[in-house]
């Protein structure tokens, strides 16, 4: 294609195989596309196995695919007596299996790599600029962060994929979101891509590739550019996108996977491209100036259906009229009153985790908060590092220590309370502070009640037993 790219088409022009039919202003709307890696878990890959047994077919690129058990694992502190319940285990000893028949490497749930698969991949240092990443699970957007085309696929096309390294593909438009001026003080990634998602709505970047850009978004580290593209899918963003930079560059260098020596110095020259052309013409911008953006949380069981830490339970009365029966059906499940503040809402349980904020910067995040707090009484927190890899460094810089002495359990890595598929599940009518991504009813378990927030946020919440402001504990630079 002629003219300045955006970063999306230049990375799908490169993986481009043939057209598949052709589209508005000559570019193809269908095509086949190359895919460079998949990631497999085994919730969303069993029928995709059974169906290349059933047709006697092998899986093209082996090497090309990484297995990790992450969704339906516990998170029992010792993970040796950890007691799978009958369908988990059946879920996990398959998983193994076709590991071994198709030359797929798998982590097990006792493998020192095992972690929540979007938090495995970046740090093995698997994922590289420019590459195109398709997995059986939506929060593949996050590795947008390193300017890679990632997105979710479903079970017939992890099929097709591990069957010839292709897909059919239909070209998204393209949108930028950009966050001008910089980051204020106690405000976070999360912080940010909540606010865009309130601003836009969960369906606001339906059938794009969003792009992010501005000052606020080249001063994140990469971790923190990671929170935004996993949470981009739930305002609709098929993937999400940022330049990658010196930032990335070093993220990269030196991780068990990633290239080395000559073969690196090579591929930095080709990253170095894998950033939007000056004047390339997108088909939306957003702009979000950054110094008003403040600390976010849920109230409601959308994404979107959050405000500011000051601002108070919406009345459904004063919301647009489209919007009014989610937003009295949402506040009833919630069991929350319009006016309230939303600091007054009082929690029984903190969750810090899931592929969205559970890294270690995340976690060093919520521990300087906790050092020298107590978990008010009446509330249980729990922290599930993302990757045992997480886990491990956490634990050699103290953290654990941190966590377990304000009274957090410290549990295994795997998906846990993020969604209701393993041990960890809310009580009905239980409500929880949550570093996780979605709040739809039951996300967390029957009748749970989720407020999504970053993870310093929830730490905040479990140290007072109600969702508060992280800058009123007047801790953030200790
Ligand atoms: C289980 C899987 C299909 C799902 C996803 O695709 O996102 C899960 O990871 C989630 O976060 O809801
Ligand atoms: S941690 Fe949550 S959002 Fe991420 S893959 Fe697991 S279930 Fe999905």
């Amino acid at each position: 294609m002629a003219g300045p790219l955006t970063l999306y088409d230049k990375i799908i022009d490169r993986h481009r195989i043939m057209s598949l039919g052709a589209g508005v202003q000559g570019r193809e709307e269908r095509l086949l596309l190359y895919v460079d890696r998949t990631v497999l878990n085994e919730y969303t890959s069993p029928q995709a196995f059974s169906g290349l047994r059933e047709a006697g077919r092998k899986v093209w690129r082996p090497q090309a695919a990484l297995g990790v058990v992450d969704h339906v694992n516990s998170t029992a502190a010792n993970r040796t007596d950890a007691v799978e319940d009958k369908g988990a285990q059946g879920q996990i000893d398959y998983f193994a299996r076709n590991g071994r028949d198709f030359g797929i490497k798998m982590f097990d749930v006792l493998d020192p790599r095992q972690g929540i698969e979007h938090v495995v991949l970046p740090e093995l240092g698997w994922v590289l600029p420019g590459m195109v990443i398709a997995a059986g699970d939506s929060h593949t957007t996050t590795y947008g962060a390193f300017g890679v085309v990632g997105f979710g696929i479903g079970t017939s096309d992890i099929e097709h994929l591990l069957a010839t390294q292709t897909l059919p593909y239909t070209r998204l438009k393209r949108m930028r979101a950009r966050f001008e001026g910089p980051l204020p003080v106690g405000v976070t990634a999360k912080d940010l891509i909540m606010t865009l998602i309130r601003k836009i709505g969960a369906d606001g970047a339906a059938g794009h590739a969003l792009e992010f850009a501005g000052e606020a978004i080249d001063a994140l580290e990469v971790e923190g550019r990671m929170t935004i593209c996993n949470m981009a899918v739930e305002c609709g963003a098929r993937v999400a996108l940022m330049a990658a930079d010196e930032k990335v560059f070093a993220y990269i260098a030196g991780r068990p996977r990633s290239p080395s020596g000559a073969m690196l110095a090579e591929a930095q020259k080709t990253w170095a491209d894998m950033r939007t052309d000056k004047g390339a013409v997108f088909d939306r911008e957003i702009v979000i100036q950054a110094a008003q953006v403040a600390p976010m949380v849920s109230w409601g069981t959308s994404p979107d259906q959050a405000g500011t830490i000051d601002d108070v339970v919406p009345d459904p009365e004063a919301v647009a009229a489209d919007k009014r029966a989610g937003v009295v059906r949402a506040l009833e499940y919630m069991d929350l009153a319009p006016g309230t503040p939303l600091s007054d809402i009082r929690i029984d349980r903190a969750f810090i985790g899931s592929c969205t904020n559970a890294r270690l910067s995340d976690l060093r995040d919520a521990a300087r908060v906790l050092r020298g707090r107590r978990v008010a009484p009446g509330v249980r927190a729990m922290i599930s590092p993302g990757s045992s890899s997480v886990r491990r460094e956490a634990e050699a810089e103290g953290l654990d220590r941190v966590f377990v002495e304000a009274g957090f359990e410290w549990r295994q890595s795997g998906c846990s309370m993020c969604l209701a598929m393993n041990d960890d599940v809310l009580a009905p009518g239980e409500r929880c502070a949550s570093s996780t991504n979605r709040n739809f009813e039951g996300r967390q378990g029957t009748g749970g009640r989720t407020h999504l927030m970053s993870p310093a946020m929830v730490a905040a919440a479990a140290v007072t037993g109600r969702l508060t402001d992280v800058r009123a504990l007047k801790l953030l630079k200790a």
